[in-house]
């Protein structure tokens, strides 16, 4: 704890940067000179499908831009349908099985370094927010929406078993009973639907609106202490991340094991199948 709070401490003594704009193919990072706020724009067409070199990409741009000491960080889509289909499906078919580990492993680290984040961070969705979609959107603090989207973890309805962490980001923002019936359906909420059961905090009609929203959220914290935020955001969250923190390699194995098994990769055809045939139409 000691250690962690004088590198923080460290890190508030350097200059908050005052312009920061690095691309990467697969993401976008833009930083206002005024406010230190920094736009990470997930850039994978078509759909933003977290494949691994997607996730390292995401994962490098948020660490980048916690170590310039921008003033937080907003998550939106350069997509205007999708903000993200979630997990590349193609990683979990038929698996080699060295590459199924390291994005596994990515996959975690992703969701730690944005769960955790020391920043404020905001989620602008502007379009469909699916399986992992909707775990990057809920792990942020604050969610403004698109009307006449969708948004939610639909795992179970492809025969996967949602891993405790993912259950711990849907109980970060929403109560007990809610998560339950909402993860064992497969549950898909309209945008006016997450809404009123405060997966979202606000619906707005332009991504431009959704951007100032997260924008004036994260400047609300202006007057906060931010290795105070970032402390005591950390002891509300980490009893979360604890066993993914503590013991990932059982979380890694768990996952691995599951994804093998001829059930899952049965119905991950299936759905696959579905997904292609719907284009055919
Ligand atoms: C952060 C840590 C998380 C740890 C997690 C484990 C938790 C387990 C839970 C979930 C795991 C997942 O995330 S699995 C991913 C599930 N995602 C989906 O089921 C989304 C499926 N996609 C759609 O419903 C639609 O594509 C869309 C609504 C997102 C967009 O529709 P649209 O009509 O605009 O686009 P298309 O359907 O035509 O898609 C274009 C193109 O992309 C292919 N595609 C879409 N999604 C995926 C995907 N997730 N993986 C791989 N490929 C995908 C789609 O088949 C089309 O391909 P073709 O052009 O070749 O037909």
């Amino acid at each position: 704890m000691l250690r962690s709070r004088t590198k923080l401490i460290e890190l508030g003594k350097r200059q908050l940067c005052r312009s920061m704009c690095k691309s990467s193919e697969l993401t976008l990072v833009e930083v206002d000179d005024k406010t230190g706020i920094a736009t990470l724009t997930m850039n994978k067409p078509p759909v933003n499908s977290c494949n691994l070199e997607f996730l390292r990409a995401l994962k490098s741009a948020m660490k980048e831009i916690e170590s310039n000491k921008c003033s937080g960080i907003i998550l939106t889509s350069s997509n205007d349908k999708v903000f993200s289909s979630g997990l590349d499906l193609n990683e979990l078919r038929q698996p080699n099985p060295e590459r199924l580990a390291t994005f596994w492993k990515e996959l975690q680290e992703m969701w730690v370094t944005l769960y955790l984040s020391n920043v404020p961070t905001a989620a602008a969705i502007n379009g469909h927010a699916l399986a992992v979609g909707c775990v990057m959107a809920a792990a942020c603090e604050y969610r403004v929406m698109l009307p006449d989207f969708t948004i939610g973890i639909h795992a179970t309805k492809f025969g996967y078993v949602v891993p405790p962490f993912i259950v711990n980001t849907y109980l970060s923002v929403l109560p007990h009973p809610v998560v339950e019936r909402a993860l064992l359906q497969g549950k898909i909420f309209s945008t006016q639907e997450a809404l009123q059961i405060n997966l979202i905090d606000e619906v707005v009609n332009s991504k431009d609106e959704a951007l100032c929203k997260c924008a004036d959220f994260i400047g609300s914290f202006e007057q906060t202490n931010p290795v105070a935020r970032a402390l005591t955001k950390r002891q509300l969250r980490a009893p979360f991340a604890k066993q993914l923190l503590e013991d990932p390699e059982t979380e890694l194995r768990e996952s691995l094991e599951y994804i093998n098994t001829p059930l899952f990769q049965e119905s991950l055809d299936q759905y696959l199948l579905q997904l292609k045939k719907k284009n055919k139409k």
